[in-house]
């Protein structure tokens, strides 16, 4: 397995950089890397010292290849953010994802750190606390192209080797606050956002990883006790945030109040929620 032992030697790439999650690790990674490579479809602020921008369609494997040229460790997070039709996800967050992977291994770029989202865990009960070991339980097609992109990670890591970090990343929000009452649960802040990829990045070593991406919110409902060895420490508290946010009044949908994946469990859902144990 490779070993990441100095940061200011790493070369590394980011897919969709010009995203609300690209650009706060942007900003917040900057100078700390020999090179930051951002890569997107879309437009993107002119390169720093030690950035490069970068075009890319993850749905176009030459490019996609392109931009893994010497590089140490890809954070890949351009795809479809949310509930989509199946014609939007394929394309993009299953064939983009299966192109990021592929094109890694033909570059021999040893780690990808993959964001997966809650939604692959989405249908569990919210009375439940989630570990990296619970069955994926997808809440929409999004949720289970993140499972797909998940399962894809596992095997590169153990097929090829790869050094591969999933992250089910909870709710990240520009600007930086919750915003409705399950946010209070699974909102990540931006600084805790950019600390959790840093750790992912910079590790000298893991094989395969699973970790919730979450502040350190005193109504968090997800473990992650086994990546400790990552070193990440959330800072943030959702709570300082709660009692404005609850004051609203403002009730959950009652489906989405009942599981992780919150609003998008009721989404076309139909029968009564007892079948899901
Ligand atoms: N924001 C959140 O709360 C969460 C986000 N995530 C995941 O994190 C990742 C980033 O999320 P956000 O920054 O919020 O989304 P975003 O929509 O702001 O960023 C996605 C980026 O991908 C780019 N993109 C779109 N099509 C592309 C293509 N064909 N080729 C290359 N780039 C393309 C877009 O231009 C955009 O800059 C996504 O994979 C999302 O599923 C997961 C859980 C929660
Ligand atoms: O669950 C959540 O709150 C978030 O999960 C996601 O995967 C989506 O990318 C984001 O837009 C949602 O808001």
């Amino acid at each position: 397995m490779t070993c990441f032992t100095k940061p200011e030697d790493l070369r590394v790439l980011i897919t969709g950089a010009a995203g609300n999650i690209g650009k706060c690790l942007r900003d917040q990674l900057r100078g700390r890397y020999a090179l930051l490579r951002l890569a997107d479809i879309a437009e993107q602020e002119p390169a720093q010292a030690g950035e490069e921008i970068c075009a890319i369609d993850v749905r176009d494997m030459s490019s996609v290849e392109r931009c893994m040229e010497g590089i140490d460790c890809v954070v890949h997070l351009a795809g479809i953010p949310g509930v989509d039709t199946w014609e939007k996800i394929l394309p993009m967050n299953i064939d983009g994802c299966y192109n990021v992977f592929e094109a890694a291994r033909r570059q021999n770029v040893p780690r990808v750190i993959f964001a997966s989202s809650n939604h692959a865990v989405g249908y569990h009960r919210r009375e439940k606390f989630l570990d990296n070991t619970v069955q994926p339980r997808p809440d929409s097609l999004y949720g289970v192209s993140k499972v797909f992109g998940e399962a894809l990670g596992r095997m590169y890591a153990d097929k090829y080797g790869m050094s591969v970090a999933c992250l089910r990343i909870g709710t990240f929000r520009t600007p930086d606050h919750p915003s409705e009452a399950r946010q209070l649960l699974t909102w990540i802040s931006h600084k805790d956002m950019a600390e959790l990829a840093r750790c992912c990045i910079e590790h000298e070593s893991y094989h395969f990883a699973v970790a919730y991406g979450v502040s350190n919110n005193l109504r968090n409902r997800w473990d992650n006790s086994n990546v400790k060895f990552l070193g990440y420490q959330p800072q943030d508290d959702s709570e300082v945030f709660a009692a404005e946010i609850l004051a609203r009044n403002i009730p959950e949908d009652p489906i989405a109040a009942q599981f992780h994946g919150g609003f998008y469990c009721p989404l076309e859902f139909v029968g009564t929620t007892d079948r899901i144990s």
